[in-house]
């Protein structure tokens, strides 16, 4: 079965706040998809959503063609991971989980995360809520990944972990999306440490979709120019910036707008060097409010 997503015009109102506005696009089994936006954006409400924890108030969503709420023939197949605040009343140990996942879940694969835990140093026959929070995290990442689920999600999930274990997972991402291609959703505000993973980009601002792009479009929506100090000053003149850092002589600015090949051939015969853009800066100009 397919199980491609599909959101048409979705719009979700909680009482007086309307948390997302007028929302289309389309998800593809076997990407990376970063979603990306400040506090409050509505990445939560968008991901809680697609997981069929609520409804949309309008608009459409199907996964596979179907509608995913209260459906049987989805819910199994797909996996919201969340950073849970709260594990006081969770009296089972890690291994108890992983046995309830084997049960529920259609694709999990439990050596494989058994293996995952071992490479956490995750204390199997502990109680969850004495794990520590770091841990309590690398137990959902475990469980997220070896669901294998084709719509997987993961919300801030890896926030707790300490960078060895995030970058475990980051590993593991990688190397799962080769293994068993799957939609995978990465939420985040980790954008630079991160960013290499994303195939493909979404950026929420406010309730709408204001970026829905492959990565290697998006960062080039803007360019990094480095040279010494006049010279880039000299190429920058007109053009938008973002950004400018200065070493000594060396100066180098993040501008917004596409490199013509003629632009390129003008900084190389004035010695520049034009690299691309990183998303976080792309992110944080894109989303910024307007002042006044
Ligand atoms: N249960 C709720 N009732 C009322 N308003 C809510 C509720 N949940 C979220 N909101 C509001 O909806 C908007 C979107 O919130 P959401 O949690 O989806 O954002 P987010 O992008 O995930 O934010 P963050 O990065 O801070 O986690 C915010 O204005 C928030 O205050």
């Amino acid at each position: 079965m397919n199980f491609d997503v599909t959101f048409q015009n979705v719009s979700l109102k909680y009482k007086n706040v309307d948390a997302l506005e007028d929302i289309s696009f389309s998800l593809e089994q076997g990407r990376t998809y970063g979603l990306i936006g400040r506090n409050g954006a509505g990445k939560t409400t968008l991901l809680s959503l697609l997981a069929s924890l609520r409804e949309p108030t309008s608009g459409m969503i199907h996964i596979g063609g179907e509608t995913p709420f209260e459906n049987k023939n989805i819910m199994p197949y797909v996996s919201f991971i969340f950073e849970t605040e709260d594990y006081k009343d969770e009296y089972e140990s890690a291994r108890r989980y992983l046995e309830f996942a084997e049960r529920y879940r259609p694709n999990f694969d439990l050596a494989y995360a058994k293996d995952l835990a071992a490479q956490f140093k995750l204390p199997l026959d502990k109680p969850v809520k004495e794990l520590s929070s770091g841990m309590q995290s690398a137990l959902n990442v475990t469980l997220g990944l070896a669901h294998r689920s084709p719509v997987t999600i993961f919300d801030e999930a890896y926030v707790s972990m300490d960078a060895p274990a995030r970058e475990l997972f980051y590993q593991e991402v990688l190397e799962e999306q080769a293994r068993h291609p799957r939609i995978l959703i990465l939420s985040t505000h980790l954008v630079s440490e991160m960013d290499y993973l994303f195939d493909h980009v979404l950026i929420l601002d406010r309730g709408s979709l204001i970026i829905d792009e492959p990565f290697d479009k998006i960062i080039n929506r803007g360019a990094s120019v480095t040279g010494t100090s006049q010279t880039v000053d000299a190429f920058i003149r007109n053009r938008k910036t973002l950004k400018i850092q200065q070493l000594g002589d060396t100066k180098s600015a993040m501008i917004y707008g596409e490199v013509s090949d003629a632009d390129r051939k003008e900084a190389g015969k004035l010695g520049l060097d034009i690299g691309p853009v990183s998303l976080q800066d792309l992110f944080i100009h894109l989303t910024k409010e307007e002042e006044g």
